[in-house]
């Protein structure tokens, strides 16, 4: 893994000013390619979701079981430590003071006494006409307030189309759009359900939505890392 997360202070500004911070390639094209093979491994995973069959958009996504492969543990566990503190000062903002633990292990103990215990990380593949609807990533009441999705196709290059999406509501305003075309490798980090955005007196609270725009050619393989553990 090409070791090279941004500094906590870079992710934090990017995050506050637009809602949204991606990171440098955390993974190798190589990497990418090993990553995208265990789509294929029936094994590897709890639950397969085809997405059209939910009304959730058009394509499948599929929820690793634990243990983790090695990679997806290695990066939740990295980027979990890096947004920790970040996560703590949001909620600060927000007016619901909560410290998270340093480490990915100690707050999954929280979420296994809050009887959350199922592995949430998944893959998801989109061919072309594929989508997903606008959507909030919560599996019970414990939820952790940033997650990451990694590319791991190149965009423009492997597909066209297939942006993520990201749409903001802050109070008695029309909504705000986002589209970033996530670079191979890389990982967007945004919030699940909420954020602290700058208003006229503080912060006012802005809900989030995330979605992945139709893909018009090609394939767009997925890492999802959602730090929080399912209910089911
Ligand atoms: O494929 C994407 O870019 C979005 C995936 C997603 O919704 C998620 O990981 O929670
Ligand atoms: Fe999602």
């Amino acid at each position: 893994m090409t070791a090279c997360l941004p500094t906590t202070e870079r992710l934090e500004q990017d995050l506050r000013a637009a809602g949204h911070a991606v990171t440098p390639p955390l993974l190798t094209a190589a990497e990418c390619a090993g990553l995208r093979a265990l789509f294929d491994q029936p094994d590897l995973f709890r639950k397969t979701v085809d997405m059209g069959r939910h009304a959730y958009g058009s394509g499948l996504y599929r929820y690793f079981d634990y243990p983790l492969p090695e990679p997806v543990a290695r990066l939740r566990s990295a980027l979990y430590a890096e947004l920790a503190p970040v996560a703590g000062r949001m909620a600060a903002d927000l007016r619901r003071p909560r410290a998270y633990p340093p480490d990915l292990e100690g707050y999954l103990a929280e979420c296994h006494a809050a009887g959350q215990r199922r592995a949430t990380p998944l893959m998801l593949s989109y061919g072309p006409g594929d989508y997903n609807r606008l959507h909030q990533d919560l599996y019970g009441a414990e939820h952790f307030p940033l997650q990451a999705v990694i590319g791991l196709n190149k965009p423009g290059g492997d597909y066209e189309g297939g942006e993520f999406l990201l749409m903001e509501n802050r109070p008695r305003q029309q909504s705000i759009g986002t589209a970033v075309a996530i670079p191979q490798g890389a990982a967007v980090i945004f919030p699940v359900a909420e954020r602290p955005a700058p208003g006229a007196r503080g912060y006012v609270k802005a809900a989030m939505r995330h979605g992945v725009s139709r893909v018009r050619s090609g394939n767009r393989l997925t890492l999802g890392l959602i730090f929080h553990d399912a209910t089911k």
